[in-house]
């Protein structure tokens, strides 16, 4: 694992940019989590001035074992079908991306498929992992490189020149490994957290967390361990993603983050280094009923409630405007002495 070495937020910065948002020409406070947002991109940035102008959206994309006890509404051929759709530029995220000027990557760090295409990234740890109703999903090794390569392809973008990070994944199943995931983390009871995914009927709810809760007490993933965790009952995407959020905040570089499964990536990511959230922004609420406790268990408030459900990034690049609007009205606002308006 890299040694991961985070900066402490600006605080000083902050203060700075709090004095200046009073000065523009607004009722103090009148543009609300606005405000709030700039200054937390100056502390982050530690720039007076954050800009967020280069986004880059990074989508990990892995398969799932467990999918072989039906616990979605889709089958898994369909993870690869839908990287392919990526690559072809056809997925909402490529809609979202294109309209928020974002450069889009595509990883595979665990298709259960081979994917022959130039434009995806291919860093394979495996052919999707294994049932974790049956057996492990992962080695401790694998669990770890794929953290590795997500930091890695997170340091990538920031070296090509991106200013802020959106994550995004795709995965058959992988609401069961974040519902398992979060499970363990949170204690929170199985029933309170599993939802319906790509849409699975009532009835498949209840065998959902019913696998979930066999796989918890077989596998008995050590709460204490994010490398165990994802090893027993983790996916790669969700390593990866993991990984990433990591290179962006040892960067200062802000993280935009997506829906249920990339939320659960964040709190792996803030046990292996608790101050990666400082860096953190939470795009938007999921329908999936465990996200609002994962986002509480960061301690943040989603930007947006939208009732979507999609994963991809596609939250949290439809958020993406929000932190861009915050840094404009600090860079391009008059204030009331250049105005020459009486406060
Ligand atoms: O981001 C979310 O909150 C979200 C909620 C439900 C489903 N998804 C997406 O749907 C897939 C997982 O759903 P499922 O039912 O196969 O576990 C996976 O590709 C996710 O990107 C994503
Ligand atoms: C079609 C489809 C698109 C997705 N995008 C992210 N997860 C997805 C799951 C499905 C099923």
């Amino acid at each position: 694992m890299p040694t991961i070495s985070i900066p402490m937020l600006n605080d000083e910065m902050g203060a700075i940019v709090k004095n200046y948002v009073d000065s523009l020409t607004k009722p103090p406070g009148s543009l609300g989590r606005l405000e709030e947002l700039v200054i937390e991109l100056a502390k982050m940035t530690s720039d007076p001035f954050p800009e967020v102008a280069r986004p880059g959206v990074l989508v990990f994309a892995a398969d799932h074992g467990v999918t072989a006890e039906g616990i979605s509404a889709f089958p898994q051929e369909v993870t690869k079908q839908m990287v392919e759709n990526f690559l072809n530029g056809g997925a909402a995220i490529n809609v979202f991306s294109k309209y928020i000027g974002a450069s889009l990557k595509v990883v595979d760090i665990g298709v259960s498929a081979d994917i022959e295409q130039d434009k995806l990234i291919c860093q394979k740890v495996r052919y999707g992992t294994a049932n974790f109703y049956k057996e492990n999903a992962m080695s401790i090794y694998e669990a770890i490189k794929a953290i590795q390569i997500g930091y890695e392809q997170g340091q990538k973008m920031i070296n090509d020149g991106i200013n802020c990070l959106i994550l995004g994944e795709m995965g058959i199943g992988n609401t069961t490994t974040s519902s398992a995931i979060l499970a363990v983390i949170s204690g929170e009871s199985v029933e309170k957290l599993v939802g319906r995914g790509t849409g699975i009927k009532s009835e498949k709810i209840i065998h959902k967390q019913q696998i979930i809760k066999k796989a918890i007490y077989e596998r008995k993933p050590n709460v204490e361990d994010p490398v165990d965790i994802l090893s027993k009952v983790g996916g790669l995407e969700i390593a990866g993603m993991a990984g990433a959020m990591l290179a962006a905040a040892s960067n200062r570089t802000p993280i935009l983050v997506d829906g249920f499964i990339s939320t659960t990536a964040a709190l792996v990511a803030k046990m292996i280094s608790s101050q990666v959230t400082d860096y953190m922004f939470i795009g938007h609420r999921s329908v999936e009923p465990g996200h609002h406790i994962a986002i509480e268990l960061l301690g943040k408030k989603p930007l947006l409630d939208l009732g979507m459900r999609l994963g991809e990034g596609s939250g949290a690049a439809v958020a993406f405007p929000l932190l861009q609007s915050a840094t404009l009205m600090l860079k391009e606002m008059a204030t009331f002495t250049s105005a020459g308006i009486s406060n």
